[in-house]
């Protein structure tokens, strides 16, 4: 088995009385895509959440279990969340630059975390927007605001805006969802890109997409992993006729 960069373990949630994950265990493996598939409510994003314990922000939720980080436990008592949150960069469906320039957004981390040089904002703003796949498309309008993108540049500069206080693992919550097909195409590729230098984390309802692009897929069935594995098995001899029905579409 290949390393894990994370692993969960009984990890259970609720909200309130609502029980919404279920004895999770899971092994993510450093340098791979895994996707996260299930039907709409199943807990893909709660999970995702459990990651970066943004779930915590929610007062009626309570978590049980572990979720380890390179083998350190992100749920003990004294972990350190801002540097969590760093480490595990999270990007979400609807694309989210803040109202300010193309670059202000990029090195927006950098500068919370205290870099004022500005050669070094420069060069990460740089390497980020290159990794992103948008630097040749913005490098002469670094000024213009963020806002008057298209919608996939937009979802582009959000991942530039993730990589550039440098995370370990990347979190992509339905990143394609909202855009056309030759976006989503290029958030795909880069995907595939960027798994050379960080762990995914990918949950889509796109089923061609999982196929595609993660190395890994793991289905939910409310909120308790029905089954998992490598995508190619999952998809080319599913264990349950859930997720067999799932995958092809016949889902209830
Ligand atoms: N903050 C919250 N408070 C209470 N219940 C919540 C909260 N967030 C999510 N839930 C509930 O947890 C369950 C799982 O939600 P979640 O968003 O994780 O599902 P999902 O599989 O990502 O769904 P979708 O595919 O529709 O985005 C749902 O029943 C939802 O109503």
């Amino acid at each position: 088995m290949q390393p894990a960069k994370i692993e969960i373990t009984d990890l259970s949630l609720r909200f309130g009385d609502r029980t919404v994950l279920e004895q999770i265990n899971l092994h993510l493996p450093a340098h791979q895509v895994t996707a996260f598939i299930g039907a709409s409510g199943c807990g893909k994003s709660t999970l995702l959440k459990c990651i970066n314990r943004l779930n915590d922000l929610n007062e009626l939720c309570h978590t049980l279990g572990s979720v380890y980080l390179d083998g350190e436990d992100i749920y003990q008592k004294y972990y350190d969340l801002p540097e969590l949150r760093r480490r595990v960069g999270m990007v979400f469906q609807t694309p989210n630059p803040f109202p300010m320039s193309i670059y202000d957004n990029v090195v927006f981390g950098l500068r919370l975390l205290g870099v004022r040089k500005r050669h070094k904002l420069h060069e990460v703003a740089e390497r980020s927007l290159r990794q992103a796949a948008l630097w040749d498309e913005v490098k002469d309008q670094l000024n213009r605001n963020a806002n008057e993108l298209s919608g996939g540049q937009q979802q582009r500069l959000v991942i530039a805006r993730a990589l550039a206080v440098e995370p370990d693992v990347l979190m992509l919550d339905e990143p394609a969802s909202a855009l056309d097909p030759i976006s989503t195409l290029k958030i795909e590729e880069l995907i595939t890109e960027l798994k050379q230098s960080y762990t995914i984390v990918l949950v889509t309802h796109n089923m061609h997409q999982a196929a595609r692009v993660s190395d890994f897929t793991v289905f939910l069935d409310q909120g308790r992993i029905l089954e998992t594995g490598r995508t190619r098995d999952l998809f080319t001899n599913p264990h349950h006729k859930a997720t067999e029905d799932y995958i092809t579409g016949r889902y209830a």
